[in-house]
């Protein structure tokens, strides 16, 4: 239905009238009775051309009951459509500008591979010495679309199959909302070389945690290690910045521009850390670790830009219900089987050391993040493991500001993920421990994320009845005026289907008095809707040589639609 412009309608003594929508110059509806009654058969058939419409108040359709004077509850929210149109546009994407002679045709059963953010026009990412590149690709065999990460020039550790298998399947297995699933681990030489791919699940206009929040900053990144707040822009366009182990080519210029924005409101923070946390403690459960907590592998993928609870924009609620998952899940495993230990015991230990990793990351995800600066994720990821004395000093200063922004829960919780503990014999922290730091804010964004849950249930219920309605107009297009059925009497002019044909022009040829067309999608919506419950109410429909008037239910039209349509698919 989109592109039709909805009705607007008043109501007078219980009788709902559409007002015609859908061009600038309405015919007036006031006179106008599309109800076949003893009064208006006595009107000559050239008056049935005329605007018909007026809604009993006890209209019998949902779509009737739910029209009244505002677009929003005929069609769904614009906010929740542009974002939809805009991820539906992505996906349509096959843009000829992305044809690269480098990508093959297929590779394994995925075609259409189109890499992802070719932001540096190269590829940007590199692990242990491997270059990565991501892909949306589509499964020729479902037609789905996925995200394939490719690295490049991989060598397979064959000593340990096993335990490679054990550990992909066990990636395999996690599922939850704030993990991009695992569905597929291969190797393949279709790109020319021995390449491992991982394959998850494409979501599109996904956009990573640095380049929403931090993309302006990662010029600076080396230069400034001093205390929290952005840095300045650096015109250089290609600088190299090492996170985490990882080495990542920065944004031009023009892409820095993006994102200036000050600091975040503290309940999209909570927002981040209960979805993080929910996702490490899944992950933990399993018995694995994460080990890549950064800004770049967190995906936002819906929600970021603010959307709040019904839809109205508004900076307070700006990322309140943004969700985030996490990206990359078993990369590090998988690629380096690392956790090679003899015993059962040292594989224990190995895990918690690195499930003990994953909450200092996280600590320093949420620093960065509260206090608006890169430097304080990279700064004390570089000096922990140089210096343990200094890191504490400069991962200080940028706690100290928190409370300027924001509550002493938040620095607490910051604080407790981040301190590094040295001491073997203190017992290892665990995800579980933060909630009570969390404490009711749990409350507050369910009860948020509730809010927003039965509005966009009640958005759908919108297109639910358009779809309903653009079904039944696809049936009816297949059903008017198939060649094939030209000699045949039941599709001829005489027959049964000639009134669907009739109907067809009822519907959306009719004429104003002046013989100019006359076009109102009230007038479609409420017949459709009449015809779909096959209504008693009868019409009179005539031809387009104005030598045949039929005067017909919409139960006597919905049983042709329904024998003509039961024809076809035989
Ligand atoms: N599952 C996914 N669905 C859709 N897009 C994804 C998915 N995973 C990653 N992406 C997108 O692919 C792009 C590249 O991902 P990557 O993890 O390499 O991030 P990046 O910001 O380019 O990091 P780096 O600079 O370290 O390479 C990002 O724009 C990210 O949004």
């Amino acid at each position: 239905m989109d592109g039709l412009l909805p009705s607007s309608t008043t109501t007078t003594n219980g009788n709902t009238k559409v007002i015609n929508s859908f061009f600038p110059n309405p015919v007036t509806t006031t006179n106008r009775d599309y109800h076949i009654n003893t009064s208006s058969l006595s009107q000559t058939p050239a008056d049935y051309f005329v605007g018909v419409l007026d809604h009993q108040s006890t209209a019998t359709s949902p779509q009737q009951i739910q029209i009244d004077n505002s677009n929003s509850t005929f069609f769904i929210a614009d906010s929740i459509r542009d974002e939809l149109t805009r991820r539906m546009a992505k996906i349509q994407e096959m843009s000829s500008e992305t044809i690269n002679i480098e990508i093959p045709s297929k590779v394994d059963v995925f075609i259409d591979l189109i890499q992802i953010d070719q932001i540096s026009g190269a590829s940007s990412f590199t692990f242990n010495g491997m270059i990565s590149t991501v892909y949306r690709a589509t499964n020729s065999e479902t037609g789905q679309l996925f995200c394939l990460r490719r690295f490049h020039s991989f060598q397979p550790n064959t000593a340990n199959t096993k335990l490679l298998m054990g550990t992909i399947e066990s990636w395999k297995r996690i599922q939850h909302p704030n993990i991009i699933p695992l569905r597929q681990v291969f190797t393949t030489k279709s790109f020319g070389d021995s390449s491992v791919i991982f394959v998850y699940d494409y979501y599109p206009l996904a956009e990573t945690i640095m380049s929403s929040y931090f993309s302006n900053q990662l010029n600076t990144i080396g230069n400034n290690s001093g205390g929290g707040g952005g840095g300045n822009h650096s015109t250089t366009t290609t600088t190299t910045m090492t996170m985490n182990g990882y080495s990542t080519s920065s944004r031009p210029y023009s892409q820095q521009q993006q994102n200036t924005r000050k600091y975040l409101p503290e309940q999209t923070i909570w927002n981040y850390i209960i979805q993080i946390s929910s996702a490490l403690r899944t992950i933990h459960q399993s018995n694995l670790a994460f080990r890549s907590l950064d800004p770049t592998k967190i995906l936002i993928t819906s929600g970021g830009g603010g959307g709040g609870v019904n839809g109205t924009h508004s900076n307070i609620n700006r990322g309140r219900d943004a969700r985030v998952k996490l990206s990359f899940c078993g990369v590090t495993d998988i690629l380096t089987l690392d956790s090679i230990h003899s015993s059962a015991n040292n594989h224990r230990a190995f895990i918690q050391h690195l499930q003990q990793e994953d909450l200092i990351l996280f600590g320093r995800f949420c620093l960065s993040i509260a206090t608006n600066s890169l430097t304080a994720f990279t700064t004390s990821a570089l000096q922990r493991d140089n210096n343990h004395h200094n890191h504490n000093n400069n991962i200080q200063e940028y706690i100290d500001t928190i409370p300027r922004n924001y509550s002493n829960d938040l620095r607490n919780l910051i604080l407790y993920l981040i301190t590094f503990k040295t001491n073997s014999t203190s017992k290892p922290r665990s995800i579980d421990d933060i909630m009570p730091m969390i404490g009711a804010r749990f409350y507050m964004q369910l009860d948020y994320f509730y809010l927003r849950y039965d509005y966009l249930y009640d958005e759908l219920a919108k297109e639910v009845d358009n779809g309903r309605l653009l079904r039944l107009l696809s049936k009816l297009g297949t059903i008017n005026e198939r060649p094939e059925h030209q000699l045949d009497p039941t599709w001829s002019e005489t027959g049964d289907r000639y009134m669907l044909k009739l109907f067809r022009d009822y519907l959306f040829h009719q004429c104003d008095e002046t013989g100019k067309p006359w076009l109102d999608l009230g007038h479609i919506i409420s017949n459709l809707n009449k015809f779909d419950i096959g209504s008693p109410e009868k019409i009179c429909l005539i031809s387009r040589d104005a030598q045949n008037v039929i005067i017909v239910s919409f139960e006597e039209l919905k049983r042709c639609f329904e024998t003509a349509i039961n024809d076809l698919m035989q």
